[in-house]
């Protein structure tokens, strides 16, 4: 039987600003432990509202209205006392620019464990900074200049530099939220692999762009299309059998966005979108 690691039920989202968007429309998905998911769609669709609501990030924002639940395990994410940056400890977020903490590599690392008061000594701290930043593939280019200014890194080395720091407060889901898009083809390259080294050990809920990348790191796929979840399955079932008309004509780049407020608001038009961009 899977291990279902994040339960959503009946999520709703709806941003109430100057005109109300249905954004996400009572989806109940389950989200499978130690897989790594991709969440696709056409542009506007809700993916990363859905992806955002999974550890409270859209509560940033003023006028978003929620209905439904998150459960992380058994435990609610929404109807609980629990703090929510200890939520979002639990489930980590890594957004698609990455932005390092001003200071060097080996802190920006350090940094969760110390403020978790994770380690006991400076060996230990610098055995579990040298464990994260091997994770993340990044051990070999920086254990040289660990004092180094972590804006000095690449965008690429960057990006993995924040993964290693989210994987440092040791979340049971890692939130991505198309974590490759900013980067060069080469960078991207490198960050993909590292997310399929560490999906065989974490939880990973992906928003990609990308039906490519989404055939060559995900084991399971989530299709939304204007706020309802159309379909869900294995990757390759997705791909090569798809089950629903809008899956097929999102699958063969042939998905026609219906003209409503938010697909405006979205950018997307009326005629057939490209499934890749
Ligand atoms: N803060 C907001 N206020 C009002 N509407 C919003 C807000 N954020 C998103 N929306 C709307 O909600 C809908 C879903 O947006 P969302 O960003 O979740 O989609 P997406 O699939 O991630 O899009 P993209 O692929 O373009 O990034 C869109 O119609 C969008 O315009």
């Amino acid at each position: 039987m899977t291990d279902t690691a994040l339960t959503t039920e009946n999520l709703a989202v709806t941003y109430t600003g100057n005109r109300e968007v249905e954004a996400l429309k009572g989806v109940s998905l389950e989200f499978p432990a130690n897989q790594l998911t991709a969440i696709i769609g056409p542009s506007g669709c809700g993916k990363s509202t859905l992806l955002k609501s999974l550890n409270r990030l859209h509560e940033i924002q003023p006028n978003v209205e929620i209905t439904g639940d998150v459960l992380l395990r058994d435990r609610s994410v929404y109807n609980t006392d629990e703090p929510v940056p200890e939520l979002r400890k639990r489930i980590g977020y890594v957004p698609q620019k990455p932005t390092p903490l001003p200071l060097s590599i080996y802190e920006n690392v350090a940094y969760g464990l110390k403020i978790h008061g994770r380690c006991d000594s400076k060996d230990e701290l610098d055995e579990r900074v040298e464990t994260y930043l091997r994770k993340v593939n990044l051990w070999d280019e920086v254990k040289d200049r660990l004092d180094a200014p972590g804006a000095e890194l690449s965008t690429g080395q960057i990006q993995r530099l924040c993964l290693a720091r989210s994987l440092a407060v040791e979340p049971e889901v890692l939130l991505c939220d198309e974590v490759t898009s900013a980067l060069d083809p080469i960078s991207a390259e490198t960050v993909e692999e590292t997310l399929a080294d560490l999906k065989e050990e974490y939880t990973i809920i992906m928003v990609t762009h990308s039906m490519d990348q989404a055939k060559r790191l995900a084991d399971e796929v989530v299709f939304l299309y204007l706020g309802d979840l159309i379909e869900t399955n294995d990757t390759r079932s997705f791909f090569e059998n798809p089950q629903h008309e809008r899956t097929q004509q999102f699958v063969t780049g042939h998905t026609a966005v219906e003209y409503t407020e938010s697909s405006e608001e979205s950018g997307a038009d009326s005629e057939t979108v490209p499934a890749e961009r």
